[in-house]
């Protein structure tokens, strides 16, 4: 996945979250100031009625006709008339009404000799008081002492039973001050009140209210699944755009942890902090009794002492696009270890295991020129080996004689294992092959391997090509090869691969030194 699409991703993830975050403050935002504005129509309406209790009274109080003069029973009407909440208000003394605003029968009022609840002024008040004629309807009664009052009932009838409950409507206070106070104080502190926080509770929101100077605070609660149905739309599509982000960023998430643990990665960062090295296995010439060459091989030594071989992290390497920065690094390390060795040794010469997709490649191109021609190391002392069947699949021979042209040598690997025929090899322009090893393994063994192997020295020889046989383990394989004469030899009975400061004080093994003074009578 690219780089770019990946940023896309991540930011289409992280919005989607954002979009539910920021949605989901919406919601709450938008809960929050409905009950605000619910809290104070609310209060509005209890707070008025209050206001219009406490401003009749004084009225009632400031009347300065005598009691019960016609002039103090008209002002006493009027002030009921003008009420919204007094429904009548009647004169008594020594617990005898002796007039009323509207001429109300009192007596009819079927008072219980205790009061429903004693307020703090000392005032009684009872709720829930029928008349004796009209019992159907109900109404509060205070007595202040002087005056009775007869209020009216709430327009859904839910005058209070209890004083807490009355209180919680209606408080008369101490000084005369009214207060509201509504019963739905879910356990925040005063000082939660006065900071005015919203909580978010399990079972909803918790908003709380202040009204203006001398006013309680209130808290109200929003239950979440009032604020889902009011919101539902909206509240969907946060769900869904912040679920598609949230979904997006674990994919991401896993992807990452993919990649950041790939062993394309690990390849990446050995290349980065240049943790491969390079070993080289001599190539041994039985016509003149030395090394002529060696084969560059990668290893990549772990932390704890081990090596990874090539066969493990070539593929991974290509599979992974990386093949191109390995062998240019291949190339840099040969140069680095080798080069000015090479400058002084110009017979011999290094092979490189090259991958089809170099070919094409520029950098490769200016690799070779950077680390073989800069270095003042002939091309000819470089041959680069192509695996056989993918040299064939590559269609490469353009890229072969473009090389040939350059001066390099270009060798078919593990020759035998591909599906060359006579008309490939002829195509792709080659200096010389390399016999597989499982090949030379059966040199001699009377097997069809061995005849194969035979017919495929045969026909090396007919394209004029120079061959190299590896994995020469014993000498019988050797003693087969000679006879068939094939002199340049690699494989374990020589050397096995070895550092570059090695290679530069390598002797041929005794047992080679003796054979090759038998040899020299058949080559
Ligand atoms: N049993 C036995 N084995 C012998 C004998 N003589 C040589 N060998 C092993 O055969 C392999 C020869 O290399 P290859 O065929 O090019 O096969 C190489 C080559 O295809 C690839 N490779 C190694 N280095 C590189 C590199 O730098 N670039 C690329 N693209 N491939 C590499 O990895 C393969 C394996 O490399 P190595 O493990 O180093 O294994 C080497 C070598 O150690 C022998 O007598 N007996």
């Amino acid at each position: 996945m690219g780089r770019s699409r990946s940023l896309w991703l991540l930011a289409a993830g992280t919005g989607g979250l954002i979009v539910l975050a920021v949605g989901f403050m919406f919601l709450v935002n938008s809960a929050e100031s409905t009950a605000r504005i619910d809290l104070a129509a609310t209060m509005a309406s209890p707070a008025s009625e209050a206001r219009d209790f406490f401003q009749s009274l004084e009225q009632i109080h400031q009347i300065a006709d005598a009691p019960c003069s016609p002039a103090f029973v008209e002002k006493l009407r009027g002030i009921v008339f003008s009420s919204l909440l007094v429904d009548d208000a009647a004169y008594q003394r020594d617990g005898k009404t002796l007039c009323s605003g509207l001429g109300m029968p009192f007596d009819q009022l079927q008072l219980p000799a205790r009061p429903d609840f004693v307020a703090g002024n000392g005032w009684w008040v009872w709720s829930r008081v029928s008349f004796g004629a009209r019992s159907a309807q109900t109404v509060t009664v205070i007595d202040t002492g002087t005056f009775l009052l007869i209020l009216r009932p709430r327009d859904d009838g839910a005058w209070p039973q209890r004083p807490d409950e009355l209180l919680s409507w209606l408080r008369i206070g101490e000084h005369g001050r009214t207060e509201v106070v509504f019963g739905t104080d879910i356990g925040l502190t005063d000082a939660q009140l006065h900071a005015a926080r919203t909580r978010w509770t399990q079972a909803g929101i918790v908003v709380p209210a202040c009204l203006p100077i001398g006013w309680d605070c209130y808290t109200l609660l929003v239950p979440w699944r009032e604020i889902a149905e009011q919101h539902w739309p909206l509240l969907a599509a946060c769900a869904a755009s912040g679920a598609a982000g949230g979904l997006l960023l674990v994919w991401l998430a896993f992807r990452w942890m993919r990649w950041r643990y790939s062993p394309g990665r690990q390849i990446r960062l050995a290349l980065d902090h240049n943790e491969f090295v390079l070993r080289y296995q001599p190539i041994y010439d039985a016509a003149t009794g030395r090394y002529i060459a060696a084969e560059a091989l990668l290893r990549w030594p772990q932390p704890d002492g081990s090596t990874i071989a090539p066969d493990r992290f070539i593929p991974v390497a290509e599979e992974a696009g990386l093949i191109g920065a390995v062998t240019r690094n291949v190339l840099r390390l040969m140069s680095q270890d080798l080069g000015a060795w090479l400058v002084q040794q110009r017979d011999f010469s290094i092979e490189i295991n090259v991958s089809p997709e170099d070919l094409d490649d520029p950098l490769f191109y200016g690799a070779l020129d950077e680390f073989v021609v800069g270095k003042g190391i002939l091309p000819r002392q470089i041959s680069l080996e192509i695996t056989e069947r993918r040299l064939i699949e590559a269609n490469a021979g353009d890229c072969t004689r473009r090389l040939r042209a350059l001066g390099y040598q270009v060798l078919i690997d593990d020759f035998g294992t591909g599906y060359a025929n006579l008309d490939n090899l002829d195509a792709l322009s080659l200096d010389g092959v390399k016999i597989d090893r499982s090949f030379t393994v059966h040199l001699g063994d009377g097997s069809a391997r061995s005849r194969i192997t035979q017919a495929m020295i045969e026909l090396a020889r007919r394209l004029d090509l120079d061959l190299i046989a590896e994995g020469v383990e014993t000498v019988p394989q050797m003693h087969n090869l000679l006879y068939q004469n094939v002199t340049h030899m690699q494989g374990f009975l020589f050397a096995q691969a070895v550092s570059a400061n090695e290679l530069q004080t390598l002797r041929p093994p005794a047992i080679v030194a003796i054979r090759q003074m038998q040899m020299s009578g058949w080559a």
